[in-house]
């Protein structure tokens, strides 16, 4: 393991922040750290930096307790989602800062930085300034910089939070793939469950100071250890007293209509309903299914709902489908989330 974060508890005044957080990072993986607002995620990010001191609890770094020891001996490359760069400075010396304060020599300086702004793609922008550079560039840029002093781990807290949607998407493409080529152990901050499921080989789900759940994308989404890590990792829908997510559900017609009496069926059993509302969204449908007190979110393909003839009105008998991941669902009121 490349980080050990044992029984750590960090407070602000009397908030508690991490309370009695413990969490091993594998070597050689990429990590995200996903929760909601104020979770805790970025203060857990920061202990292992050595920018946060924890009340107690040990952070172990590459085999080292690294507990006392200050950011800059920690071996790790950090970059914050609103990056400031030294605007005075050109790219290439950005990048190559860490290098020069470690008195590193010329030559292997200039060697390093023309192999790192290749490896992000930056090598014509070399003379450039920051405020020359696009958000994406500069913060391509930023992972050069961390990156150059070569760090045992690298820490990113929201990397890309600041940038537009498209942009956002091809960096958290291009990570993945810059990763696959210098596998350094990556720690990485969002909040986007997509980000975390597409990026991630490892994903940690803090919430309220606390880790819900750690494993892989296909962990965590198959097999939630509980209502919160499966409401925060994709929608979730209340199905006769259990959640479900809208496409696990199995929609079969009742030609006949509702039987009286049937919708009062127990958990876990199938539930019968009527379409309130068809919707079309893309390659799917979606659609609303009232079911005694309960509406019932689904998602069917197009051609499933044509086959079917999924339409307003129509009667239907819904039931988990075969190895759907279902949870308890004890709250009628957050259950029905939307899709
Ligand atoms: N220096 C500080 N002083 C007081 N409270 C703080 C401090 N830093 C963080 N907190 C509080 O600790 C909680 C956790 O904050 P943290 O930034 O770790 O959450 P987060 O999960 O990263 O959230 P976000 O995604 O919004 O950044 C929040 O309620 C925050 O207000």
């Amino acid at each position: 393991m490349s980080i050990e974060i044992r029984n750590v508890r960090k407070t602000f005044g009397d908030f508690v922040a991490l309370d009695d957080v413990s969490v091993s990072v594998p070597t050689g993986r990429l990590t995200a750290l996903l929760g909601p607002s104020g979770g805790g995620k970025s203060t857990l990010l920061r202990v292992v930096a050595g920018l946060e001191v924890p009340d107690s609890g040990e952070i172990e770094i590459e085999g080292r307790d690294a507990t006392n020891l200050p950011a800059r001996r920690r071996n790790v490359g950090f970059v914050f989602q609103h990056y400031a760069a030294f605007k005075h400075l050109s790219v290439a010396r950005n990048v190559a800062f860490g290098l020069e304060i470690r008195r590193t020599p010329k030559p292997e300086i200039a060697e390093r930085v023309d192999e790192l702004l290749r490896l992000v793609h930056l090598e014509s922008f070399a003379h450039r300034l920051p405020s020359q550079l696009s958000g994406g560039q500069r913060q391509r840029m930023a992972l050069a910089r961390a990156l150059a002093i070569r760090p045992s781990v690298l820490l990113l807290d929201e990397p890309f939070g600041a940038l537009d949607a498209k942009v956002r998407k091809e960096l958290r493409d291009w990570l993945r793939r810059l990763h696959d080529e210098i596998p350094v152990t990556t720690v990485f901050v969002t909040h986007d469950q997509e980000e975390a499921l597409e990026v991630a080989d490892e994903i940690v789900v803090v919430n309220e100071g606390r880790i819900e759940q750690v494993g892989t994308p296909d962990d965590l989404y198959d097999r939630p250890a509980n209502d919160f890590v499966m409401g925060f990792l994709g929608p979730v829908t209340r199905l006769g007293g259990v959640l479900v997510r809208p496409h696990d559900i199995h929609v079969e017609m009742l030609p006949d209509g509702v039987p009286s009496g049937a919708a009062s069926a127990r958990p876990g059993e199938p539930v019968v309903g009527v379409v309130a509302r068809t919707t079309r969204v893309g390659f799917e449908v979606r659609a609303e299914v009232r079911a005694g007190d309960e509406v019932v979110s689904v998602v069917v393909t197009r051609a499933e709902a044509r086959a079917l003839g999924l339409a307003p009105g129509v009667a239907v008998r819904l039931s988990p489908a075969e190895g759907a991941s279902t949870s308890a669902a004890p709250e009628p009121v957050t259950a029905t989330a939307a899709v």
